[in-house]
C-alpha cells in the first residue's frame, strides 16, 4: 500500500508572544484533500497556528515541511504562500471594483491579462457575483463582501486554503449558502483546507478531522464522531457539549419524514436530505429517555432501542449514562430516576428519543 504524503507537516512548534508561550505543538499535519477544523475557546492559539504554518509570525522553534521538503529559505516560504490562500473574518477588500479585487491575487502571481479575465469570470460566476463585477467593493453588504473575499481566494487556485472564521456574524441562511458554495469548490478541485471556527455544526459538516485546541496545545484530534462522542477529558467534553453524534446514511425521505441507517439500525428523523446522503444524527442527552421495560406502544418517541448501560458518571444533579444500543448513546437521568429504575453499569434498558429531537447535519464523505 502506498502511503499518502502529507501536504504540510509541522514539528516542535513553539511561539511566544509578549513574553508568554502561546503555542506549544509537538506535531501537526495536513494531508492532501483533507479538510480540518480547528476549534477551541478564545485565545487557544488557533489563528497563531495558521500564521505559523505560513511563516507569518516569529517562532521560538518549529519546522514546516511542504510535501516532505523543509520550508526554510525566504523563497521557499514565498513559494508556500503562493500555493496557499487565506480567508479572514474581515474580508479586507481593496477600494476598487469587485472584478479588481478578485483579480488581485492573480496579478500578484504574474498571470497574463487574458488569463486573468477568464479566471476572474469563472470565480465570479461560481460565487454568484457576475452581475456585480463592476460594483465598488466599498458598497457591498457583509455577505457580498465575504463572497468576494472567497472568490478572490479561490481564483488563485490554491493547493491549500486557510479560513479564519470567515463566516462570523453572518445570518444563518447566508452562512449556509456560502459554506455550501465553498464546500462544492473545495471538493471539485481537491483543495486541502483548515478552518478555524466557533461554530461546531459548521466544523461537523465540513471536516474530516476536528482538532480541539486549548491554551496553545492540541488537546484532542480525530474524526468528528470520535471527538464529539469520546472526548478525552473534561475540558473537551464541556467544550463540545456532549451531544451524541452518529454517522448515518439517509435511506428514505417521505415528505420530510426520514429514515437514516446508523450502524445497521434505523433512526427516524425530520429533515430534507435525499436518500443516499451522508449525515450526522446529533442527539442531546437530555432528550434520551430511559426505561427498564418495553415502554407503552403509545409513546410518541419514534426511536426505541434496547441497549446496555456501559458507564455512569456524576454530573451535579444528574447522572450521565453511556449506553451501547448497537451505537453509542448518552443520556442524563436525575438521581431520583436512577435509584427508582435501579440503574447500574451493565443494566439492560430501553432508550428512546423523538424524531424531532434528532438534529441532522450533512456529512462530508471521508
Ligand atoms: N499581537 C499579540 N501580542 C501578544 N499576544 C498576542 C497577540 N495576538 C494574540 N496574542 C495572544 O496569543 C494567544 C493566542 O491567540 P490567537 O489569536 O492565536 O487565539 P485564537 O484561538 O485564534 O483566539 P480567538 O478564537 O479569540 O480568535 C492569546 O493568548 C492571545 O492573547
Amino acid at each position: 500500500m502506498t502511503q499518502q504524503q502529507n501536504l504540510l507537516d509541522l514539528q516542535e512548534l513553539r511561539v511566544d508572544r509578549g513574553g508568554v508561550t502561546v503555542l506549544d505543538i509537538p506535531s501537526f499535519s495536513l494531508s492532501e484533500n483533507e479538510f480540518v477544523s480547528l476549534i477551541g475557546p478564545n485565545g487557544a492559539g488557533k489563528s497563531t497556528l495558521l500564521l505559523s504554518l505560513l511563516g507569518l509570525i516569529n517562532r521560538q522553534s518549529g519546522t514546516v515541511c511542504y510535501r516532505g521538503g523543509a520550508v526554510a529559505s525566504q523563497s521557499q516560504w514565498l513559494e508556500l504562500r503562493r500555493r496557499t490562500a487565506m480567508v479572514l473574518q474581515d474580508p479586507l477588500l481593496f477600494d476598487s471594483t469587485v472584478f479588481d479585487n478578485v483579480a488581485s491575487g492573480l496579478k500578484l502571481r504574474g498571470l497574463g491579462r487574458a488569463e486573468i479575465k477568464t479566471r476572474v469570470a469563472t470565480y465570479l460566476e461560481r460565487f454568484n457575483l457576475t452581475h456585480m463585477a463592476q460594483r465598488s467593493a466599498r458598497k457591498l453588504s457583509g455577505g457580498e463582501a465575504r463572497r468576494v473575499s472567497l472568490a478572490r481566494a479561490f481564483a488563485v487556485e490554491p493547493e491549500v486554503i486557510f479560513f479564519d472564521e470567515p463566516f462570523a456574524n453572518l445570518d444563518p441562511p447566508t452562512r449556509q449558502a456560502l459554506t455550501d458554495d465553498m464546500d462544492r469548490i473545495i471538493r471539485d478541485r481537491g483543495i486541502a483546507a483548515i478552518l478555524v471556527t466557533h461554530d461546531q455544526s459548521e466544523a461537523l459538516r465540513m471536516s474530516q478531522r476536528i482538532v480541539v485546541m486549548n491554551r496553545g496545545s492540541i488537546v484532542q484530534q480525530g474524526t468528528p464522531a470520535e471527538v464529539m462522542n469520546h472526548p478525552v477529558n473534561e475540558f473537551v467534553a464541556n467544550f463540545v457539549g456532549m451531544e451524541t453524534i452518529l454517522e448515518g446514511e439517509v435511506i428514505s425521505n417521505n415528505e420530510q419524514q426520514m429514515a437514516v441507517m446508523v450502524a445497521g439500525r434505523e433512526v427516524d428523523t425530520i429533515g430534507d436530505a435525499e436518500p443516499g446522503a451522508q449525515v450526522y444524527c446529533c442527539i442531546r442527552p437530555e432528550n434520551v429517555t430511559i426505561s427498564v421495560s418495553h415502554p407503552d406502544e403509545k409513546s410518541s418517541a419514534r426511536n426505541l432501542y434496547p441497549g446496555r448501560v456501559t458507564d455512569v458518571a456524576s454530573m451535579g444533579p444528574f447522572l450521565r449514562l453511556q449506553l451501547d444500543c448497537g451505537f453509542p448513546l448518552t443520556s442524563y437521568v436525575t438521581r431520583e430516576s436512577f435509584a427508582k429504575l435501579e440503574l447500574c453499569e451493565g443494566r439492560e434498558v430501553y432508550a428512546s428519543f423523538k424524531a424531532t429531537s434528532v438534529h441532522l447535519i450533512r456529512r462530508r464523505a471521508a
